[in-house]
């Protein structure tokens, strides 16, 4: 092969169809697409992917030897952050797409998607506040997970999650796809926050403390077991209480932090790629993969509860039950089981309506 033929099977691989198509127009040259690559690992797809959330969370998966392929879809700027992503000396290869018309080329023979499309918080608003445009944004990227990779894993950011991981469960049903295995709603920052709050209370490394969070996504539905966390810690009755009020209203800390200019994004995008991970990994047949997470469940007399659940070859194995709760969080349970029904009928009810 001369150096003609080489330079030409290069380009070839850095223009393909979908990333001229998004260039068009935008002034952007083609790029975005690896000549070669793609060790063996797990195809990833990211909706949103161009958002405060999505964009560290594109790098961090970019970083992650397990996956081969990563598709980057958003209604804007997809382009500008494949090409960027795109030079990272990592093997998977980068993908852009850009709008409705490449969502389901974006989505066809994924793995593994994770969704942060959508509004964020603004200070005085609550998760529930961003339903009325969050929860059409999710119906219409689930019901193109049903058409195009209806046995991928689905992880949901997108808030209010306690709505829309039912949004989610009520299309992939009509669409006759739902599986409780793969659907799960992303509760990892309520336990990377309660495991760096309790590892300041205690002066210990955030790395060896495992805080169990239970229930849901918002306010009092934010349920840490205090008395399961590992390794074992005697609290007084007022660090109970400081670290419940803290991890329940973590994002509303940063939300007021960052005065209107959103919510979350740097933790939430390492929480994402921590669950994520741990999603591959059981993927992959590794063993003991537990994590929190808000998904279909019986642990309750709630449809959909976050608990602790095991991940595997085909997404959740098995859905761990609350172990035994002290009287502070028997009371907190309450609190949280009214407020979830609400917000998942919510959710179901918009399906149906
Ligand atoms: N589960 C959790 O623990 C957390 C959830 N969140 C939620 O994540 C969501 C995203 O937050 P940010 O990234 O900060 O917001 P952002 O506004 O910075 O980014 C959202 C992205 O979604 C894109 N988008 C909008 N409609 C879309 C559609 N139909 N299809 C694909 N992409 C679409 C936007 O173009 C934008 O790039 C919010 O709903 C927020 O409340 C945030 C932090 C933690
Ligand atoms: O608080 C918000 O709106 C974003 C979020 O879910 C979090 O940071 O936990």
């Amino acid at each position: 092969m001369d150096a003609n033929q080489r330079i030409a099977r290069i380009s070839a691989h850095l223009n393909p169809p979908n990333l001229d198509q998004m260039c068009e127009g935008s002034g952007l040259r083609s790029v975005g697409c690896r000549a070669k690559g793609g060790s063996s690992g797990f195809k990833v797809a990211i909706l949103g992917a161009a958002g405060g959330i999505g964009q560290p969370l594109a790098m961090l998966m970019k970083m992650n030897p397990l996956v081969s392929v990563l598709h980057l879809y958003d209604v804007a700027n997809a382009p500008g952050v494949t090409a960027d992503i795109s030079h990272m000396d990592t093997s998977a290869i980068v993908r852009g797409f850009l709008g409705q018309p490449q969502l389901e080329e974006a989505l066809t023979g994924m793995d593994l998607v994770i969704i942060p499309a959508g509004v964020p918080r603004k200070p005085g608003m609550t998760r529930d506040d961003l339903f009325n445009i969050n929860a059409g944004i999710v119906r219409t990227l689930s019901e193109a997970i049903a058409k195009c990779c209806p046995k991928a894993i689905v992880n949901i950011i997108s808030n209010p999650v306690n709505s829309t991981v039912p949004i989610a469960a009520e299309v992939f049903k009509k669409a006759g796809t739902f599986d409780p295995k793969k659907l799960m709603g992303v509760t990892m920052l309520d336990v990377v926050r309660a495991n760096t709050f309790v590892a300041e209370v205690m002066s210990l490394d955030p790395r060896e403390v495992d805080v169990p969070v239970v229930g849901g996504h918002a306010g009092v539905t934010i349920l840490p077991l205090l008395s399961q966390v590992k390794p074992p810690c005697s609290f007084t009755q007022k660090e109970i209480e400081y670290l419940t009020d803290r991890i329940q209203n973590g994002g509303t800390e940063v939300v007021e932090a960052k005065a209107g200019t959103g919510s979350a994004t740097l933790s939430m995008a390492y929480a994402a790629v921590k669950f994520a991970d741990a999603c591959l990994r059981g993927l992959r047949g590794d063993a003991n993969i537990v994590e929190c997470a808000f998904v279909a469940s019986h642990v309750t007399e709630l449809p959909f509860f976050a608990s602790k659940v095991r991940l595997g070859r085909c997404g959740i194995d098995e859905v761990y039950g609350l172990g035994p709760l002290n009287e502070y969080e028997r009371m907190g349970l309450e609190k949280a089981k009214k407020e979830l029904a609400g917000s998942i009928a919510k959710g179901v009810t918009f399906v149906k309506k």
